[in-house]
């Protein structure tokens, strides 16, 4: 499966309920009933679809799936992806093949930074329990992180991932009894995947330091912690120039449908909220479920500079150009 993607599994740490592999390309999670992969670069995600249902139907007998999400940021360089990746009607039309039921959305500005989701549900032969249970998932994908933190994410200053989890402060961001096991890549670069154990609730989070195309993301399902601060905790760790961020809850997640209203209602610290959005997706189940998911996108407040003296000042902010002509008029 991991040949088809062109990743590799670099260490892999199981208990009962969570197989966990940090990958070359980042992260595989496998539990009971749930399959999460997300490969970066220039990988071949998709591929692995067709492998993955045919390995859970003749290794662990799984033979439908309930339920898909695919989801990715616009890329920065679309150009150098595999053709099938190059736009998102393209994965659309792959994914509709092997799910007649699906649904696409796109979240954010056309123009500037947006989501793409593909989802589908299905009513499952039989409903287990499983399936109504509180369920949510918090991701944030940071770009521009502050220059500060990115010498820490690279070999000169870190040895390998325990010194770099430590020293960056990611230590903070991970519940204290969570299995850990992470990878400090060479010249730089660092990735990390957490477990609780007995649970299938994981986090994971991976950095690329170069300050031309600096990015972090942060991904978890923990129900241990308030969302909203958690979302700060993380946003004060990586002090990104910009961030998205995804909540998806359904209706039985309290925690989940709290941090949405919290997010809604007051701005993060520090950051200008620039876009936000809510869709409320129909999981079409015996007994009727919802999922709901909001993205928001932040981008760090306009810093002003005062210069001033006695007759003059002059005040130099960072705005968009038409707040600029604004001021000027
Ligand atoms: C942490 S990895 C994967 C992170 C990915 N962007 C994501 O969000 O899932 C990316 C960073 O590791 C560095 N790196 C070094 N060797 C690598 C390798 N063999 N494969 C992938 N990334 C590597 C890259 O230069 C980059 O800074």
């Amino acid at each position: 499966m991991l040949d088809v993607a062109r990743c590799k599994i670099l260490h892999s740490k199981h208990d009962d309920k969570i197989d966990s592999y940090v990958l070359s390309e980042s992260s595989l999670f496998i539990s009971d009933n749930r399959l999460i992969i997300k490969t970066c670069g220039s990988t071949r995600l998709l591929a692995t679809l067709p492998v993955i249902i045919r390995l859970a139907s003749d290794y662990a007998n799984l033979d439908q799936v309930q339920s898909v999400y695919y989801s990715r940021k616009n890329f920065l360089r679309p150009d150098l992806q595999h053709p099938l990746y190059k736009s998102f009607d393209a994965e659309v039309a792959y994914l509709d093949q092997f799910f007649e039921d699906g649904h696409a959305y796109c979240l954010g500005s056309l123009k500037q930074d947006r989501w793409y989701l593909y989802t589908m549900h299905r009513q499952p032969k039989k409903t287990k329990m499983a399936s109504r249970n509180p369920d949510h998932t918090l991701e944030i994908l940071m770009n521009d992180l502050d220059s500060d933190i990115l010498p820490v994410f690279t070999k000169d200053v870190c040895e390998d991932g325990r010194e770099c989890f430590e020293k960056s402060g990611i230590t903070h961001l991970i519940p204290n009894s969570a299995i850990v096991h992470d990878e400090m890549f060479d010249p730089c670069g660092y990735s990390m995947n957490a477990f609780m154990p007995d649970t299938d609730q994981y986090a994971t989070i991976h950095v690329t330091p170069e300050s031309q195309f600096s990015f972090a993301s942060f991904e978890t399902n923990i129900d241990a912690n308030c969302l909203y601060k958690q979302t700060k905790k993380v946003v004060n760790c990586f002090r990104p120039g910009k961030l998205l961020m995804t909540v998806f809850a359904n209706e039985n997640s309290v925690k989940g449908k709290d941090a949405q209203q919290q997010l809604w209602e007051c701005e993060l610290p520090g950051y200008k909220r620039t876009n936000v959005q809510f869709v409320r997706l129909e999981v079409k189940i015996r007994l009727r479920q919802f999922f709901r998911v909001s993205i928001e996108i932040f981008r760090r407040k306009p810093w002003s500079m005062l210069i001033s003296s006695e007759e003059t000042q002059l005040i130099l902010t960072k705005t968009t150009a038409k707040e600029a002509n604004r001021k000027e008029s």
